[in-house]
């Protein structure tokens, strides 16, 4: 089977800076993936390259079969779900939980005088319920809360059923219980077998979703490590990635870093 995406010595160069230097990536289906680094690592131009709204500078970009810059990424982007604050800041606050995830199926945000028909509206409630916001449904967008809209906007993305699901920082700015909340809606996800390839960004090992099979580890535009998830994370991998001396916990699938003690006198560069 094809790979999900490939990327093959990929460069971004803007002026005075490299934002990704040489990254060779390839995600197959049924893999989740989540990238790890710092502020400033490259993450999101990463997620641009995958997500189809940037070019490489050079190196091959080969994403859903299609090699980027020599197909209409118009069409690219209708197969692949995008969970940003783009969409986010766009959806009207006064739009309804559900209107708000079923309108996705129009490429539209904000109900107007489409018509929905019966299987649409399965779907969303279907999708609502997988993501446990089922009760919020007919809450306006505008009153929920910060773990409720991202949840919504995953159930959002997920309603044109993509091929691959970018999830960019989707556990920022949440708190405990919400961000427990999203945790729990990802594992479901993430076990599900007609789930799309996924790709999480995140700064906190603590938001790794058990499920998760993948990590790539970026640092100053650079890979630190990639591999399957329990191999290749570790506290050297994310000492590297971080620039400190890190100690790492795994329980129960779930996973926790702070610096250690002898790190404090040390900087790993
Ligand atoms: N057009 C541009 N010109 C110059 N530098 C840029 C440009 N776009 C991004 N950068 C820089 O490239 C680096 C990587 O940016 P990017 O947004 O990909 O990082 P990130 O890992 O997503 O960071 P964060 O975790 O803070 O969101 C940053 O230092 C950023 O300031």
């Amino acid at each position: 089977m094809p790979p999900a995406f490939a990327l093959s010595e990929v460069s971004v160069v803007r002026p005075g800076k490299l934002l990704l230097e040489n990254v060779s990536w390839t995600v197959h289906e049924g893999e989740r993936w989540v990238v790890l680094g710092a502020n400033g690592a490259g993450k999101s131009t990463l997620m641009q390259i995958i997500g189809a709204t940037m070019f490489p500078s050079s190196g091959e970009a080969e994403i859903l079969g299609r090699r980027l810059g020599e197909v209409d990424v118009f069409d690219l982007r209708t197969r692949i779900g995008h969970t940003g604050t783009a969409v986010a800041e766009r959806i009207p606050p006064r739009e309804s939980v559900r209107d708000a995830v079923m309108s996705a199926a129009h490429g539209v945000l904000g109900r107007w005088r489409e018509e929905y028909d019966r299987e649409d509206l399965a779907r969303a409630d279907q999708i609502m319920g997988e993501l446990g916001i089922t009760a919020l449904a007919n809450r306006t967008y505008g009153t929920l809360s910060e773990g409720e809209r991202k949840r919504t906007l995953i159930a959002r993305a997920l309603m044109t059923d993509p091929e691959l699901l970018l999830l960019d920082e989707p556990g920022a700015g949440l708190d405990l219980g919400a961000r427990e909340d999203l945790l729990a809606s990802l594992e479901v996800l993430s076990a599900s077998d007609d789930a799309p390839v996924l790709v999480m960004v995140s700064h906190h090992v603590e938001e790794i979703p058990r499920g998760f099979t993948h990590v790539l580890m970026l640092r100053d535009g650079k890979v630190v490590a990639q591999g399957p998830l329990a191999e290749t994370l570790t506290a050297d991998s994310l000492g590297r990635t971080f620039g400190m001396t890190l100690e790492l916990g795994v329980d129960d699938g779930r996973y926790t870093a702070r610096r250690s003690a002898y790190g404090r006198r040390r900087r790993v560069t």
